[in-house]
């Protein structure tokens, strides 16, 4: 992977809560052939880290993603969470796709307790913390509303809130504000570093937003078409919070620029 910013992370050996993942690949077998997905991924993320994914259309972000989740098996090649091998779904990774995929016969606090549900830990327990979480992402007084009653970004942070009740170490998010209109993004975008501000854990978020993904992460990978490899490495060095004031500033038009060209090297994003 080229690294135009020498971070020191890359090196090191991994903290506790990093996420390490060395020399993996994926290949499909389908009826009509293999489709290798993702080829050798060597990549480390430390505790904490926000990392913000970008790439072509198909170049395998989501199975990326859905490995991390233990939703699916790499091919050949290691995944580790916390110094342990990602065999299966864990309770402390949350994962908000797209779509916030809320129960609509559940209220905002029910679904946000489903988790706990499907755990079968004690319900009672995270009542306070569940509501306490909704007050964080603005959703005070809506406990008792239905998802049809919210607007779609409200949804989104429902979803965002239930990947947070029981306290994951680890946050895989796949696009979920592409669905959303620009400005209900940007504050989604706004909403989402105040959250991890207070609530600090490792990220891994995918978007096909270039400025999402500068604004958000403390580092920006960028992957190749498929097969997906990881084809370069943006830290961003920017202060936190950040404000989308900054969004216009040259340092930010510059690792646009590095990002776009490494995109357009090889078909542009999807
Ligand atoms: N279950 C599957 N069986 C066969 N091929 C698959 C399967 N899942 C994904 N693929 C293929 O693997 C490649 C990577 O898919 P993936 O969904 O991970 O890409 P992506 O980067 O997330 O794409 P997008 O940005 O469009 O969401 C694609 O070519 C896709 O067609």
């Amino acid at each position: 992977m080229q690294d135009q910013s020498t971070p020191a992370n890359m090196t090191a050996a991994p903290v506790a809560g990093a996420i390490t993942i060395k020399n993996l690949n994926k290949v499909f077998d389908t009826g009509s052939g293999k489709v290798v997905a993702l080829q050798d991924i060597n990549l480390t993320i430390d505790e904490d880290e926000f990392v913000s994914v970008v790439g072509p259309s198909g170049c395998g972000k989501t199975t990326l993603l859905t490995i991390l989740a233990g939703l699916a098996t790499q091919t050949s090649g290691t995944a580790e969470l916390r110094g342990a091998a990602i065999a299966g779904p864990r309770r402390d990774v949350g994962v908000v796709f797209q779509s916030p995929v809320l129960f609509p016969w559940r209220s905002v606090l029910e679904n946000v307790l489903l988790p706990i549900d499907v755990l079968r830990l004690n319900r009672s327990e995270f009542v306070p913390k569940a509501e306490a979480l909704l007050a964080m992402a603005g959703l005070a007084g809506f406990e008792k509303k239905y998802p049809a009653q919210l607007s779609g970004g409200m949804q989104q942070r429902v979803g965002l809130v239930r990947a947070l009740i029981s306290e994951p170490a680890m946050l895989l998010m796949d696009e979920p504000f592409g669905a959303l209109d620009a400005l209900t993004r940007e504050n989604m975008n706004l909403e989402l570093q105040r959250i991890w501000m207070e609530t600090r854990r490792t990220v891994f978020f995918i978007t096909h937003s270039i400025g999402e993904a500068i604004f958000l992460g403390d580092r920006v990978l960028v992957m190749t078409p498929r097969p997906g490899q990881l084809k370069l490495e943006i830290k961003i060095d920017l202060p936190r919070p950040r404000n989308l004031e900054m969004m216009a500033s040259p340092e930010v038009g510059l690792y646009m620029r590095q990002i776009r060209e490494c995109l357009s090297a090889k078909g542009g994003i999807g």
